[in-house]
């Protein structure tokens, strides 16, 4: 169940990631996501290097480009080994169909799962109508993107906790819903707009929780990790581990 909550390592430095990861020294290893500030700044190398230690690792790199250009970057990430990537479902059907297929073509044991960015988390309702230009509601576009997603070969969506329930009617049980934008009661909220407790998420079918700052800005990271886990292990949801 640990591993169902994914902790975001947005930090400057490799440096500053691995001292947050000393908390977890003797426990079991969570699972962890890389964005493109520590990517940039830490490389390739300390994702494969992660992953030779037995961390899972999802690779936020929300890859959005004509479709020959996000090919040839997910055959460059193959040969790390990492198990999630995102790319940007507004990239369009044929951009996700390149990058499915260079993905299988890497896939080593196993193959990297594809997650469609839907609507960022930081949208509301407003921003998606009067600033990206799309009519409609949020829940409306997130489970339009999502079917379309799913038949062009990504094995799931990020989306919001609120949208969670739609995406999974829309699509089929088994096609991953990630979810960020989780914060626990009484967090503050930053800059997310579509927030959820991780009870609400799971509850309406989220697979897996993305949680940055209230785990790596908490003064006890790991006792903040855990309680989202007990959170949610006390719904009593099975999930495959
Ligand atoms: O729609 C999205 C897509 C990605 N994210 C990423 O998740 C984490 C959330 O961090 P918090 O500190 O818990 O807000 C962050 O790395 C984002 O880049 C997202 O929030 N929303």
């Amino acid at each position: 169940m640990h591993n169902r909550v994914i902790i975001a390592l947005d930090f400057p430095a490799a440096q500053m990631a691995e001292q947050f990861l000393d908390h977890w020294r003797g426990e079991q290893k969570p699972f962890i996501k890389v964005g493109y500030q520590l990517f940039y700044s830490a490389g390739p190398q300390w994702i494969a290097k992660r992953k030779e230690e037995g961390y899972p690792i999802f690779l936020d790199l929300k890859l959005h480009d004509i479709p020959n250009t996000v090919a040839k970057g997910i055959e460059s990430l193959g040969r790390l080994g990492i198990d999630f990537l995102t790319i940007h479902a507004s990239g369009g059907r044929t951009m996700i169909e390149a990058a499915r297929l260079a993905a299988e073509a890497t896939a080593g044991r196993e193959r990297m799962k594809l997650l469609a960015v839907t609507q960022l988390t930081s949208t509301d309702q407003q921003m998606l109508n009067e600033e990206i230009g799309i009519p409609g509601t949020v829940e409306e576009c997130v489970s339009r993107y999502a079917q379309f997603a799913q038949k062009a070969g990504a094995d799931g969506v990020i989306c919001s906790g609120q949208e969670v329930s739609r995406v999974k009617q829309a699509t089929s049980p088994s096609f991953l819903a990630v979810t960020p934008g989780i914060r626990p009661l009484g967090k503050d909220v930053q800059d997310q707009k579509r927030v959820v407790t991780p009870a609400r998420a799971i509850r309406d079918g989220a697979d897996y929780l993305v949680v940055g700052r209230p785990i790596t800005r908490s003064a006890d990271p790991v006792k903040s990790f855990w309680a989202i886990v007990e959170e949610i292990q006390q719904l009593g949801v099975g999930f495959d581990e």
